[in-house]
């Protein structure tokens, strides 16, 4: 399937880079990737070509809470789909608009962007959300910046420490009171079970972005639109359409991928590399593991899988370590781990590729994690 990505403010933008290099060669699943944000600086920090790079409004007006920073984003959300016209938006099979919750650039204007896409075009807007960490507006976590100030806009390169947002849990609860009833499907990346501990967000989130990429890759880029051998299975639009909805369920991804040798020497010396044979017990056990992990590993936002009423499951690799059984049991584990019956299960070969590896949604879920963000916010009412 083709998707375009949309990342706005901070958060967003940054994401949207991390999928753009997520792509996998030969298996090309983005129209285009687009950075929205009120900070130029931060644009600048992108590697997308200066076409994709948009600076919107005043820092100023995005820099007095949350609800003047929702007026600013309806103000501005016709002038952001004008500039998507420079790409190929009806190219796309779906779009997919990344924000940081907690913020207000992202937080005020995601709401009315996704509406106005919703409006404007037949398919999906799937948002992709970030949660704030406790350590940001949690003064039991500590201050992390050791500053103690309050701040509103809190823009941090990787090595400083994380100003204090106090009320990232408010903002992000407002945010996605907004976005229910417009967007599609809302996917949350919980930083909080992301982070190590004692960890500053700022240096945490390069690996959190290219984790969260390899993820929204492993389930988009499917087993569609390859140079390559063709998916038995293949998952497009319409696929994850039926599993995540249009009702702005939540969803959640898991992923586990597993090294593999893929060629072998004749001579033992590694002067002749060839392509390895795999026996079917290997191959079977490979696809098993990650298929276990994929479920029962870590998912971008926790939740118990029996919760979930539907789910998919894509599993990837060389074509040689795909085994087909294997695969099939896979998707029987996925519905026996979860309480729903709708299950989809796809491949992805991937010929020149050194991993097997499962891509997990399960959709429709609820969690504690929203919960704890929900409470903080009432407290603080
Ligand atoms: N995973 C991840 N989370 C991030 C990243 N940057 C920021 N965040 C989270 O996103 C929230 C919002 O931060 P930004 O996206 O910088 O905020 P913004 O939308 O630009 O809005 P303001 O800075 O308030 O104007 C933060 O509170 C963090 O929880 C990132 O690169 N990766």
């Amino acid at each position: 399937m083709q998707l375009e990505v949309i990342g706005v403010g901070g958060a967003g933008c940054r994401i949207a880079d991390s999928i753009r290099a997520a792509e996998p060669a030969g298996h090309a699943f983005l129209t285009d990737v687009f950075a929205f944000d009120t900070d130029e600086a931060d644009l600048q920090r992108t590697v997308l070509p200066e076409s994709h790079r948009y600076r919107y409004g005043t820092e100023s007006a995005f820099d007095d809470g949350l609800e003047a920073a929702t007026e600013a984003g309806q103000e501005h959300a016709a002038e952001l789909l004008e500039v998507l016209e420079r790409g190929s938006p009806t190219e796309a099979d779906a779009f997919l608009v990344a924000v940081g919750l907690g913020g207000v650039t992202g937080g005020g204007t995601v709401p009315a962007l996704v509406a106005a896409l919703q409006r404007t075009y037949d398919e999906s807007v799937y948002v992709l959300a970030t949660l704030p960490a406790d350590r940001e507006f949690d003064a039991d976590a500590g201050d992390p910046s050791g500053l103690g100030g309050r701040s509103k806009r809190a823009s941090t390169t990787a090595g400083e420490n994380t100003p204090p947002r106090p009320d990232a849990a408010t903002n992000a609860v407002r945010t996605l009171e907004r976005l229910e009833g417009v967007a599609s499907a809302i996917v949350p990346f919980d930083n909080e079970t992301w982070l190590r501990p004692g960890e500053e967000l700022a240096d945490a989130r390069d690996r959190s972005n290219r984790a969260l990429a390899t993820r929204i890759a492993a389930v988009f880029a499917g087993g569609g639109e390859s140079d390559g051998p063709v998916a038995q299975t293949v998952i497009d639009a319409s696929d994850i359409e039926r599993i995540v909805g249009n009702e702005s369920a939540i969803v959640t991804l898991g992923y586990a991928e597993e090294t593999v040798e893929t060629t072998s020497s004749k001579f033992g010396l590694g002067l002749l590399p060839t392509e390895r044979e795999v026996e079917t017990s290997e191959a079977v056990s490979a696809v098993e593991t990650v298929v276990r992990k994929g479920i029962r590993g870590k998912l971008t936002l926790e939740c118990e899988p029996d919760i979930a009423a539907r789910g998919l499951l894509i599993v990837g690799g060389p074509p040689a370590w795909l085994n087909r059984q294997a695969i099939a049991e896979g998707r029987w584990t996925l519905e026996s781990a979860i309480g729903g019956s709708g299950i989809l299960g796809g491949d992805a070969p991937r010929p020149d590729g050194e991993t097997v590896f499962a891509g997990v949604v399960l959709a429709d879920v609820e969690s504690d994690r929203l919960e704890r963000l929900r409470d903080v916010a009432a407290q603080s009412e």
